[in-house]
């Protein structure tokens, strides 16, 4: 983590605020956070229920606008784009998962891994397919359908389907919240691996010490600011933190 968000990092937050209004009332979800993540990096976002972390994600990934500040992917500043302009930016160049696996239940593994291609009106190169699959230990299931996998193993489809396109970011919003701890784990090592040796980019948001141990960094949001960050966290240091912020 950066809180200079200088021009080395993959995606940038710039004095970012969000505020959503329901009838009378606004809540302020961000405010005015500056951020970066540098490319390689692996990051966990931690803070109170209702902190703002997944405003947080879901702003850096084009998910959703700011009401004000700045977003920037790469070169590419997420302000003033057009809805199909997001959509395809989220399409080609980030990687999504999610707690629940989102996958097609009549689609094979093969099939969805493959769909952001097929999406995107490109064709699937066999062996990045393979690739991707035997990186995240499934060469051999490309066929079965995802009732056929246990919960774990259909993260692991969701992370090679958000693998395919080579994405500048991956992010991933509570990826092991419906997991056991040994899944957990699993997943964990994954994206540890898919920084380590493909060099990919991570943000997680999670409620788990354990699971920010994982990272390089935590970054801790509380009443939708910063409230610090931690390196080389360690599960009983992020929870300390925790519950001096109020968890
Ligand atoms: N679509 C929305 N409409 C209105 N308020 C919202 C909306 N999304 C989030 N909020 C509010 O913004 C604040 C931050 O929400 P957010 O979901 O980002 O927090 P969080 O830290 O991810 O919470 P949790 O850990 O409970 O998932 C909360 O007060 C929430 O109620």
């Amino acid at each position: 983590m950066s809180v200079m968000a200088d021009q080395s990092c993959v995606v940038r937050l710039e004095s970012v605020s969000k505020e959503y209004r329901t009838g009378r009332t606004t809540v302020r979800a961000l405010d005015a956070v500056t951020a970066g993540f540098r490319r390689g990096s692996f990051t966990a976002v931690m803070g109170p229920s209702g902190s703002g972390k997944s405003t947080f994600l879901h702003c850096a990934a084009g998910l959703d606008r700011p009401t004000s500040g700045r977003v920037t992917l790469g070169d590419t500043e997420l302000s003033g784009r057009s809805e199909s302009e997001l959509t395809e930016l989220r399409r080609d160049r980030i990687g999504f998962v999610f707690q629940a696996y989102n996958l097609l239940p009549s689609l094979t593994v093969e099939e969805n891994v493959t769909l952001p291609v097929r999406l995107a009106d490109h064709r699937t190169d066999p062996v990045s397919v393979r690739e991707v699959l035997a990186a995240v230990g499934l060469a051999e299931h490309g066929r079965r359908r995802p009732s056929e996998l246990s919960g774990g193993q259909q993260q692991r489809v969701a992370i090679a389907r958000a693998l395919i396109t080579r994405p500048e970011l991956v992010v991933a919003d509570e990826p092991t919240g419906a997991l056991d701890t040994r899944s957990s784990r699993q997943v964990l090592e994954l994206l540890r691996h898919v920084v380590d040796e493909l060099g990919q980019t991570v943000l997680m948001v999670t409620h788990d010490p354990v699971a920010a141990s994982y990272a390089d960094s935590v970054v801790f949001l509380a009443d939708g600011r910063l409230a610090g960050d931690l390196s080389r966290p360690t599960p009983d240091q992020v929870a300390a933190r925790l519950t001096h912020l109020g968890e």
